[in-house]
């Protein structure tokens, strides 16, 4: 049997806290055998690393590993890509598909974010963890597949079944045996471990020398509650590595880079207490730039409309909730004047945002100025839901779930935009 310290150097796993190698030896010990593991911890703890060990170490290390990342694969598409499906299943099935299940029969299949599968998914799932049986979509012919599965959920399980969201019986035919990574803020030894690993790493990718810190940075840093875990250190990291023109960095340097409010705890408690969680003024101005990017798509819709049909009456009624909605209650009774079409421009004029010069003359044409506009407009945008988004993460240390409700989208919708936008 291999070694924890020879298996942590083979798969690159920094860190020498007690739980990792605790969770790193349950990962060598179930490897031989076919046991159903549930790896369970924080978004960004490393949970990635111990199905591969496990199919690593065991007798199926020469059939295929495949891991499947549940929360990123749209709904309607998931029982295919697990299962597979025949010619003419749905449309655009114009050949018939083999799906994980098949592809690795033999070796593991990694389902990643399981608590994301749909409750029809789940169903099959258990079936083919059961019986080993499965069937294609649009098939009726039952198939058989040997396959090791090993799970990954950064989800409060529990919740999910009283939810009912998810199946209890799945639930413990996945959890045979748990193995739970901690969060960084519970391994701080491991912290300025990794941030050397990876500012190593960082320096080679970049060709540039190393960054240190000074002894003040590498109290702050493992003083830092690191709500993104491994992955948010990996991104510090690489941030002030490119960044950053002097490589001894102090404290004060330091702080620019790490997450606002996650190291002063004082001020967590503080905001937890409002009954808002966009207690402060420029949160609450995100949250309502957030909220015109929206009016702004329906206002375009609108005036593209309009251009279009005007003074179409029929349009104007079946409209009317539009209307209202992006020009006021009143809206429909006046006609829509070039003066108030200049107070919506002025309200959507964003303070980072070029603006023309007086002196500048006036383009000539009309459009090509308005494509300025959005081009800015969106790339300003984003870089503020981005912020938000982090900021609401940070508020609740990483967890998806509150968060998703205080942005108002759906866990699956943020799921999408921390991978899009590598937060
Ligand atoms: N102990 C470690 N040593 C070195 N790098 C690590 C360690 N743990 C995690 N990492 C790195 O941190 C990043 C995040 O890890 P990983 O993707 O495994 O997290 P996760 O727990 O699966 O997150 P999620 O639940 O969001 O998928 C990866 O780039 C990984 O290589």
């Amino acid at each position: 049997m291999e070694s924890t310290q020879a298996v942590k150097q083979r798969f690159e796993i920094i860190g020498n806290d007690a739980s990792l190698n605790r969770a790193i030896e349950k990962s060598i010990r179930v490897a031989p055998t076919d046991i159903s593991v549930l790896v369970t911890g924080e978004s960004g703890v490393g949970k990635e690393s111990l199905p591969k060990i496990i199919h690593a170490l065991s007798h199926r290390k020469h059939a295929k590993y495949i891991a499947v990342n549940c929360g990123a694969i749209p709904e309607g598409t998931i029982d295919s890509e697990l299962f597979g499906h025949e010619k003419g299943a749905f449309t655009g099935a114009n050949q018939a598909r083999d799906g994980y299940f098949k592809e690795a029969d033999g070796g593991t299949i990694f389902l990643d974010e399981v608590g994301e599968l749909p409750l029809t998914t789940q169903v099959r799932l258990l079936r083919v963890l059961e019986t080993g049986e499965f069937i294609k979509v649009g098939s009726s012919k039952v198939q058989k597949s040997n396959v090791r599965i090993v799970a990954a959920t950064n989800v409060n399980m529990i919740e999910a079944i009283k939810e009912n969201k998810f199946r209890e019986d799945l639930y413990y035919r996945l959890n045979t045996v748990e193995i739970h990574l901690s969060p960084l803020r519970e391994r701080r030894g491991d912290i300025h471990l990794l941030f050397r690993k990876f500012a190593s790493d960082f320096a080679l990718k970049y060709k540039m020398p190393t960054i240190r810190l000074s002894e003040k940075a590498i109290k702050a840093l493992e003083n830092c509650s690191w709500p993104g875990n491994i992955r948010q250190l990996k991104n510090v990291t690489e941030q002030i590595s490119v960044l950053e023109t002097e490589r001894e960095v102090d404290e004060a340097t330091l702080l620019h880079y790490l997450p606002k409010s996650s190291n002063l705890p004082s001020v967590i408690s503080e905001e937890k207490k409002g009954k808002s969680d966009f207690s402060n003024e420029r949160e609450i101005l995100y949250k309502v730039l957030f909220d015109m990017k929206n009016d702004l798509n329906d206002l375009k819709k609108l005036t593209l409309e309009l251009m279009e049909k005007e003074n179409d009456e029929t349009f104007k009624e079946d409209n009317i909730n539009l209307i209202k909605k992006v020009y006021g209650e009143t809206a429909t009774e006046k006609e829509f004047s070039d003066e108030s079409h200049e107070e919506q421009l002025e309200i959507l004029q964003f303070p980072n945002q070029k603006q023309p010069k007086e002196t500048e003359p006036k383009l000539e044409d009309p459009y090509d100025y308005a494509e300025d506009i959005e081009e800015e407009e969106t790339l300003s945008l984003q870089d503020k839901e981005v912020e938000l988004i982090k900021k609401s993460l940070d508020r609740h240390h990483g967890k998806r779930k509150p968060a998703a409700d205080e942005l108002g989208i759906s866990e699956r919708t943020l799921y999408r935009k921390i991978k899009q936008y590598d937060l």
